[in-house]
C-alpha cells in the first residue's frame, strides 16, 4: 500500500479504505475508523474528536511516540524560529490590569524566548464563579442580577479592559454568556458538575482574551486560544478530567502550525479541556493550568516549562503555615510530583507527568520577584548532600484501622481489603500493613469531591463491607505530614523526626515509607499537625546540625 494518512501531521500507511471504514497503521498495529462517507474520509478523521480518541483508545503507545517524533521534525523544519518555552502565569500573577502589564513586560524582558503563554483566571475569579453558581441555584431568576460575585466579576474584567486600553468588546460576549448561564442555573435550580465546568471556564476565556488584546495593543503580535478548541481532549470526569494522549499531536499541530504562518505569541487558556465523549468543556482539577503548561511543553517538545507564581519557587513548607519557609533550588520530577500529590498547593498533582515523559525541565518562578532564582525541577539531581527537601501537610484526612478477625497466617486478607476499595471506587493514599492488620488513609481529594450525603453513605458502605472480615476503626480529622527528601537517609531523618515529636508530646499514629524513594509519611491528629510542621521545619532547616 503506498497511500498514507496524515493525521495531525502524523503519517500512517492506509491499509484499507472502503465506503464505510478506514484501516490504517504500521508495525503490526492497525486502527479502524468508521466513516460517515468515503469522500469525507480525511476531514472526518481530522476534525472529529471522537475519532481521534477512538484511535488513541486502541493505540500502541510505542508507535504513537515514534509517530509524534516525525511530526515534530516536520514542523520544526518548516519554521526558522521555533517556539522555545511555555510561560504559565497563575491567577495571582494576572489579578489586575497592573499585574497584566507587569507580566507583559516580564515576557518582553526575555527577547531570546519565543514562548507559548498559558494563563489562569484573574485572581480569585474561579472561586467567585463557583460561589455565584451556588447562589444562583437558590436565589431565583429575578435575583441573579444582584449576585454580588457576578457584579464583582463584571466590574473586574471591564475595569481591566479599560485600564489596559483594550476594547471591552473582547469580553462582552462572555460576560453576557455568564449572566445567561447563571439565569439558566437559577431556573433549573441545580448546578451539575458539567455546568460547573462550563461556568468556571469563563474565567480563563476572559483573562486570555484581555491579555492577548493587550499584547497586540503594545505591538507584540499575539493570538488567543481556548484549549478546548485546539485539541485538549480529556476524559469526561467533569471537575477533575484527565488529558488523553490524542491531545499532544492535536495541540502541537495547531500551535506550531499557526506560529509558523504568523509568528503570533499563542495565549492559551489554562485549566480547560474538552470531554472526548460529551464534547463539553471540562476542567483539569483546581490549579490545573500547571498541567496545561506541561502538556503544551511535552506536545511541542519545548526546551523549558516555566510556571510563574507569587512565591520564590517551591518552598521548604507552606508559607501560610510557616512564613519563614525557604525556597528549594532543585527538585526531581519524582520529588515535585510527590510533594504536589501530598497537598502542596504550589503545583497541580499531575502536572509533572508530561514534563517527566518529555524530559523537559520545569522552572518555578515568582512573577512578583523575577530575579529570585526559583526552583528548577529535572529528572535527576545531586542527592549526595540532600536530606530533607520539603515538608507537606494534608489536613482533614480519614484514616482506617482494619484488623483481621481471622488468625495469623490467614492468606488473602490484604486482597479482600483492597478488592472492597476497588469495588466501591474509593482510592487510598497512605498504607501501612502487618500480616493481620492494615492502617490506611483515604484520598480526600477523591472522597471530598463528592456530595456530603454521598460521602457519608460511602464511608458507611465501606465500613460495613470491611466488617465482614475485620474489626474496623474509622478515625477522622487526621493529617498526613509528608517528608519529601532523600529516603536513602531515612534513619537520619526519622531519628530527628522522633526527637522533635517526642519533645512536642506528639504521638505518631501511623508511618509509611512505602516504595517511594522520596517520601516518608506520618499521620497525626489534625489539631497537632501545624505545630508539628513548624517544629520539624526549625529542626531540619533552621539549625546547622
Ligand atoms: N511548599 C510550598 N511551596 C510554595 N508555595 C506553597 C507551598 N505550599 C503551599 N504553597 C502555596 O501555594 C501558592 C502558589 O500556588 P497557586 O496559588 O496555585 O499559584 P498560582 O495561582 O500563581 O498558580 C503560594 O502562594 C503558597 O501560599
Ligand atoms: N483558575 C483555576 C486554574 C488554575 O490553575 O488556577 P491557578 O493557576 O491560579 O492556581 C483555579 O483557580 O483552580
Amino acid at each position: 500500500m503506498t497511500a498514507s494518512l496524515h493525521l495531525y501531521g502524523v503519517k500512517a500507511p492506509v491499509l484499507a479504505l472502503s465506503s464505510k471504514r478506514l484501516d490504517f497503521g504500521s508495525k503490526g498495529t492497525t486502527f479502524s475508523v468508521t466513516l460517515p462517507s468515503s469522500s469525507a474520509v480525511f476531514r472526518a478523521v481530522e476534525h472529529s474528536c471522537r475519532n481521534i480518541a477512538l484511535r488513541v483508545s486502541c493505540e500502541d503507545v510505542r508507535v504513537d511516540l515514534l509517530e509524534r517524533k516525525e511530526h515534530e521534525t516536520c514542523y520544526s523544519s518548516a519554521t526558522g524560529k521555533e517556539l522555545t518555552c511555555v510561560m504559565k502565569f497563575g491567577g495571582s500573577s494576572v489579578e489586575s490590569a497592573e499585574r497584566m502589564k507587569e507580566v507583559a513586560n516580564l515576557i518582553l524582558s526575555f527577547p531570546d524566548e519565543r514562548p507559548v503563554i498559558v494563563l489562569s483566571a484573574m485572581g480569585k475569579t474561579t472561586n467567585k464563579l463557583l460561589k455565584a453558581g451556588e447562589k444562583a441555584v437558590t436565589c431565583g431568576v429575578t435575583n441573579v442580577e444582584s449576585i454580588e460575585e457576578l457584579s464583582f466579576i463584571k466590574e473586574l474584567h471591564l475595569r481591566t479592559a479599560l485600564e489596559l486600553g483594550v476594547e471591552t468588546t473582547v469580553i462582552e460576549k462572555h460576560l453576557e454568556g455568564l449572566h445567561q448561564l447563571l439565569k439558566g442555573i437559577s431556573m433549573m435550580k441545580e448546578l451539575t458538575l458539567r455546568t460547573r465546568d462550563y461556568l468556571v471556564s469563563f474565567g480563563e476565556c476572559m483573562s486570555t482574551r484581555l491579555f492577548s488584546a493587550y499584547l497586540n495593543k503594545i505591538g507584540h503580535k499575539a493570538r488567543q486560544y481556548d484549549a478546548f478548541e485546539i485539541g485538549f481532549i480529556t476524559t469526561d470526569d467533569f471537575t477533575n478530567a484527565d488529558i488523553l494522549e490524542a491531545t499532544y499531536p492535536a495541540v502541537s499541530k495547531t500551535l506550531v502550525g499557526d506560529w509558523s504562518k504568523e509568528n503570533a505569541v499563542p495565549v492559551v487558556t489554562g485549566f480547560l479541556g474538552k470531554g472526548w465523549r460529551s464534547c463539553a468543556i471540562t476542567t483539569l482539577g483546581r490549579g490545573g493550568s500547571d498541567l496545561t503548561a506541561t502538556t503544551i511543553g511535552k506536545a511541542l517538545g519545548l526546551r523549558e516549562i516555566q510556571v510563574w507564581k507569587d512565591v520564590d519557587g517551591v518552598l521548604t513548607c507552606d508559607p501560610n503555615i510557616y512564613p519563614g519557609a525557604q525556597s528549594v533550588p532543585y527538585l526531581t520530577f519524582d520529588e515535585a510530583a510527590e510533594l504536589a500529590y501530598f497537598g502542596a498547593q504550589v503545583l497541580h498533582p499531575l502536572s509533572m507527568r508530561p514534563a517527566r515523559d518529555g524530559d523537559i525541565p520545569v522552572r518555578v518562578k515568582n512573577s512578583y520577584n523575577p530575579t529570585a532564582p526559583g526552583t528548577v525541577i529535572t529528572r535527576s539531581r545531586d542527592m549526595s548532600k540532600a536530606v530533607l527537601t520539603s515538608i507537606v501537610l494534608k489536613r482533614n484526612v480519614t484514616m482506617l484501622d482494619i484488623a483481621s478477625t481471622r488468625m495469623l497466617g490467614q492468606y488473602g486478607f490484604l486482597a479482600k481489603v483492597f478488592t472492597t476499595f476497588e469495588d466501591l471506587g474509593i482510592s487510598v493514599d497512605v498504607v501501612a500493613t502487618s500480616e493481620v492488620s492494615i492502617s490506611l488513609t483515604l484520598d480526600p481529594a477523591k472522597l471530598w469531591g463528592r456530595e456530603l450525603i454521598q460521602r457519608v453513605n460511602e464511608l458507611d458502605n465501606l465500613v460495613e463491607e470491611l466488617e465482614k472480615i475485620a474489626v474496623v476503626k474509622l478515625l477522622q480529622r487526621r493529617s498526613i505530614i509528608s517528608l519529601i527528601g532523600n529516603v536513602q537517609k531515612s534513619s537520619l531523618i526519622l531519628e530527628k523526626v522522633f526527637q522533635v515529636l517526642r519533645s512536642n508530646g506528639v504521638n505518631v499514629q501511623m508511618i509509611s515509607q512505602g516504595a517511594s524513594k522520596v517520601n516518608i509519611s506520618l499521620i497525626v491528629n489534625d489539631e497537632e499537625a501545624e505545630q508539628c510542621v513548624r517544629a520539624l521545619h526549625s529542626a531540619f532547616f533552621e539549625t546547622d546540625s
